[in-house]
């Protein structure tokens, strides 16, 4: 059973105790990976890839029959300032097109034989601008992150957790500048397409957010105080695999800052997971590289949903067919080098 938490000081502590991956599993995941019919390292990354799976799950010969696609939606305040390229309302016309079926995660989940989930969080109710003040108080940080936490089925195998959220790239930018530091434009780009002046005008309403909630708590702090519901939820949900031990793949720059915010609360909060893609905002690059994430697709997607990180559950799919499906050398009869 899932542990529950009613506040950040118990979810902290939930994921300070989750334990690692198994690493009996992840040696014998290694001597296999070493025995298998192709010359050393022919796989490149999807050896690297196999066996971290394989700890994980603790199983060194594993299979993945149930991936989960968790798509979250949350409405911000601080689109009142002009931010995003599309109307608030797209959130929830887009929540109803998940639900019809019709939009691109709908598509990928199903190609990559996942199931899909969606959660609309309070659209009806957005955030607070952060401009003005914290977007959430505690108690609506907390309802979000345990709306991601209970959002995973604990019997999935591998999850990705994806957003919808017009504006989001704005909460998701100023958490990169306030975990990281820089100037607010380092880290701020056109999201779904804003031209140059709602660029400059992004850029400085990140700057004043951060200026206003500069150095106030750690990483689930800034969450509370800079991001949004979706983003939290996705935290929340990336945080209970964590305790699961079910591996994560991460989706675009919106995920990626999510996650962050685990990262830089709790060390080794992210060892579960992978970064699916880098997207084609502009920071999403050096959000990775902050984590110590190498993406592994990268096709100019900017598109959020999960979309990438459902691509890479082929990557993945495939890395561990090929892990526990392959002949040894000695079972195949071919003469090693
Ligand atoms: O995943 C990404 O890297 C990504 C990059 C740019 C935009 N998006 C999506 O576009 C929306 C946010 O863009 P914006 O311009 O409204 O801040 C939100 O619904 C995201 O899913 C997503
Ligand atoms: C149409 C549309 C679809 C999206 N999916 C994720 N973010 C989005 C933003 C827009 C504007």
């Amino acid at each position: 059973m899932l542990p529950q938490f009613d506040d950040l000081s118990r979810f902290r502590a939930l994921l300070s105790e989750a334990l690692g991956p198994d690493m009996a599993a992840r040696t014998g995941a290694e001597d296999r990976n070493g025995q298998l019919t192709k010359p050393p390292g022919a796989l490149g990354r999807l050896e690297d890839l196999a066996i971290w799976y394989a700890g994980w799950r603790g199983d060194a010969r594993p299979e993945i029959k149930a991936p989960q696609v968790i798509v979250f939606a949350g409405n911000h305040g601080v689109t009142a300032q002009g931010v995003s390229a599309f109307p608030a309302e797209v959130t929830v016309q887009m929540v109803a097109n998940f639900q019809a079926g019709g939009a691109a995660i709908n598509q990928l989940a199903r190609a990559a034989g996942a199931r899909m989930d969606v959660h609309a969080l309070d659209l009806d109710r957005p955030t607070a601008d952060f401009t003005q003040s914290p977007a959430m108080s505690e108690e609506e940080v907390v309802a979000a992150l345990r709306a991601g936490w209970r959002a995973v089925d604990p019997a999935a195998d591998l999850l990705v957790v994806g957003e919808m959220g017009i504006g989001n790239t704005t909460p998701a930018a100023a958490i990169a500048c306030a975990l990281y530091g820089g100037d607010a434009a380092d880290w701020t780009g056109r999201g779904t397409g804003v031209d140059d002046a709602g660029l400059a005008n992004k850029i400085r309403v990140v700057r004043e957010g951060v200026a206003l909630h500069a150095g106030q708590g750690d990483g689930l702090d800034v969450l509370r105080r800079l991001g949004g519901r979706e983003l939290a939820a996705m935290a929340g949900a990336i945080a209970a695999a964590r305790v699961l031990r079910i591996p994560v793949i991460l989706d675009g720059f919106i995920c990626t800052a999510a996650a962050a915010c685990l990262d830089a609360s709790i060390a080794g909060a992210l060892d579960h997971a992978v970064a699916g893609h880098q997207s084609a905002e502009g920071a999403h690059g050096a959000l990775l590289e902050r984590l110590g994430k190498q993406p592994l697709l990268s096709l100019g997607l900017r598109l959020g949903e999960g979309s990438g990180g459902a691509l890479a559950i082929q990557i993945l799919k495939g890395a561990v067919a090929c892990h526990s499906g392959m002949a040894t050398f000695a079972e195949a009869g071919v003469a090693e080098g």
